[in-house]
């Protein structure tokens, strides 16, 4: 699965029509390539030029050596030959010291030209189809030339792309394959209006979880007639609750450059009730307004910005090829239902499904939609009409709380032109996004809820405890694995046990009493 892309046909190997307006630019760059690459040489050349005069002078001097050593031993010189000999020994440590440097600054200057080079062969390539037209005819013998001079620029620039998605890569495996990063929310006001039942017994109020710094929180733990214990809790990254949702993204961000690259990626939002998770991965209301992408929205969450992101990635490369589609899904009383799913009249409505295991031992939704989609504005128009259909319930601790876990598939495939002539030759599927949000853990007692909402509240805590034991399972490497337990780890299985690929967990805690 990783690195699908790396050693495949690029993209750019399929412009061969267009390469004749080239001439003047690419001659150019390329005669700057030669000029900087014979410099280098050059370099070379003198550096093993004065290798050789050391390596011959040492020769030299150990063969007086050994001249002297058979006469009688060498006189110790004068102060004043001795305070000559360290002049003309200082100043042979300047001039080694200046050529050393002078190499380190043409050796710089030449790398920095070949980016240069490079990244203006690109630029002048993907112009190449617009002003391939406006050019005279060429002749054959010319048309050769460029042909295989375009060739040769196509090769290194696959080359640097390959080499860029390697580091980009290799940057974001150092930096974990599964990280759990902590946002803390600021207090509301609701936070104090809706004390259920059992708050009574807290005596503290206001913020109990602190950002320490960015890796670091502590909790104030409080329990009437115990003392106060502060804990302290490390995370890859912690988030105060001044932290913007941009400074959110912001982290994530990478991790749809790998989704691009072939890495299957899921970002999980997990936390208790009304602590932020929704507002993290959605924004403020996203089934009222969207908040699609183009709009000014300074508090879109995760999933606009991310599908905003995975559209300009693909935009910035329109020789990829790449189909995208999206299915919505929520897990709703250990049953799952797609929230995208049409009846007869084609208005949505939410339908259940099942998972099934294919015969390549794959999860599956049976009947599942996946609609394609072209643009983000077209992907949190669905999401939104989507998360009109979620189970929504008022609870004690907050007004408008999520009553399912919801799942957001995005899927990369190879689009049908490019599988039929042979660029994409293995499963069109790519790579997959899984965004999830999913329902809060709650204290009953807390939350006052009863009858069916009781029911839910049972239902969303044993799922999220399944998620735990099997994250659990999974982080220990523990031969069995509980997928089973619910409903949710049995369909998120491919991408929980896809353990080498990117994982992020949102972790959130309310920063109150409730979530402490
Ligand atoms: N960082 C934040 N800044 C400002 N307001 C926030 C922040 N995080 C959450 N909120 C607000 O707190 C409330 C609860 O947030 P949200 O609905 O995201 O919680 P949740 O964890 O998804 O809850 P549930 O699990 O019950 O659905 C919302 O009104 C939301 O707008």
């Amino acid at each position: 699965m990783r690195c699908w892309f790396r050693g495949r046909k690029g993209p750019l190997g399929s412009i061969t029509d267009d390469r004749f307006c080239l001439d003047p630019w690419l001659q150019a760059k390329e005669e700057r390539l030669v000029e900087a690459e014979t410099e280098n040489a050059v370099l070379h050349l003198r550096l093993a030029q004065y290798r050789e005069m050391i390596k011959k002078s040492g020769g030299e001097a150990a063969q007086v050596r050994v001249q002297c050593g058979d006469q009688k031993p060498l006189q110790r010189p004068g102060p004043l030959a001795a305070s000559r000999l360290r002049l003309v020994a200082q100043r042979l440590k300047r001039d080694v010291e200046a050529l050393h440097s002078w190499s380190l600054g043409l050796f710089q200057r030449y790398q920095h030209a070949q980016w240069d080079c490079l990244s203006e062969i690109v630029t002048a390539v993907q112009r190449a189809p617009l002003c391939h037209e406006a050019l005279p005819p060429t002749g054959p013998l010319e048309a050769g030339c460029l042909e295989r001079s375009l060739q040769e620029m196509t090769e290194r620039y696959q080359q640097e792309r390959r080499e860029r998605r390697r580091l980009h890569n290799t940057l974001v495996e150092l930096r974990g394959n599964i990280r759990v990063h902590c946002r803390l929310r600021p207090v509301l006001p609701f936070d104090d209006e809706f004390r259920g039942p059992g708050s009574q017994n807290s005596p503290v109020s206001g913020a109990v979880a602190h950002a320490v710094d960015d890796e670091t929180i502590l909790v104030e733990c409080s329990r009437p007639g115990h003392p106060l214990i502060n804990k302290t809790y490390t995370f890859e990254r912690v988030y105060g609750p001044a932290e913007s949702q941009r400074a959110v993204f912001e982290d994530v961000c990478p991790l749809l450059t790998s989704f691009l690259d072939g890495y299957n990626v899921c970002i999980m939002a997990y936390g208790q009730t009304g602590s932020g998770k929704s507002f993290t991965m959605l924004g403020p209301r996203p089934e009222r307004d969207p908040a699609l992408p183009s709009g000014p929205h300074g508090h879109l969450g995760i999933i606009p910005r991310a599908a905003g992101e995975v559209f300009r990635l693909i935009a910035e490369n329109p020789s990829w090829r790449l189909e995208v589609d999206v299915s919505v899904v929520e897990v709703y009383n250990n049953d799952i239902f797609d929230l995208l799913a049409k009846d007869g009249c084609a208005v949505v409505s939410r339908a259940k499904r099942q998972v099934l295991t294919t015969t390549e031992g794959k999860k599956e939704v049976s009947g599942l939609t996946r609609e394609s989609v072209h643009s983000a504005v077209e992907l949190m128009t669905l999401v939104a009409a989507a998360l009109r259909l979620r189970a929504k319930q008022a609870t004690a601790v907050h007004a408008d709380s999520s009553r399912s876990h919801l799942v957001i598939t995005v899927t990369l495939t190879a689009a049908a032109s490019s599988r039929s002539t042979g660029e994409w030759p293995r499963c069109p599927v790519l790579s997959k996004l899984q965004l999830v949000d999913l329902a809060g853990s709650e204290c009953a007692g807390v939350s006052g809820v009863t009858g069916s909402a009781l029911r839910e509240t049972s239902l969303i805590n044993r799922s999220l405890a399944a998620l735990a034991d099997v994250l659990g399972a999974l982080s220990e490497g523990r031969g069995h694995i509980p997928y089973r337990n619910s409903t949710l780890t049995h369909f998120l299985q491919d991408a929980l046990a896809y353990i080498g690929s990117t994982h992020l967990g949102v972790e959130l805690l309310e920063d109150e009493e409730h979530g402490a």
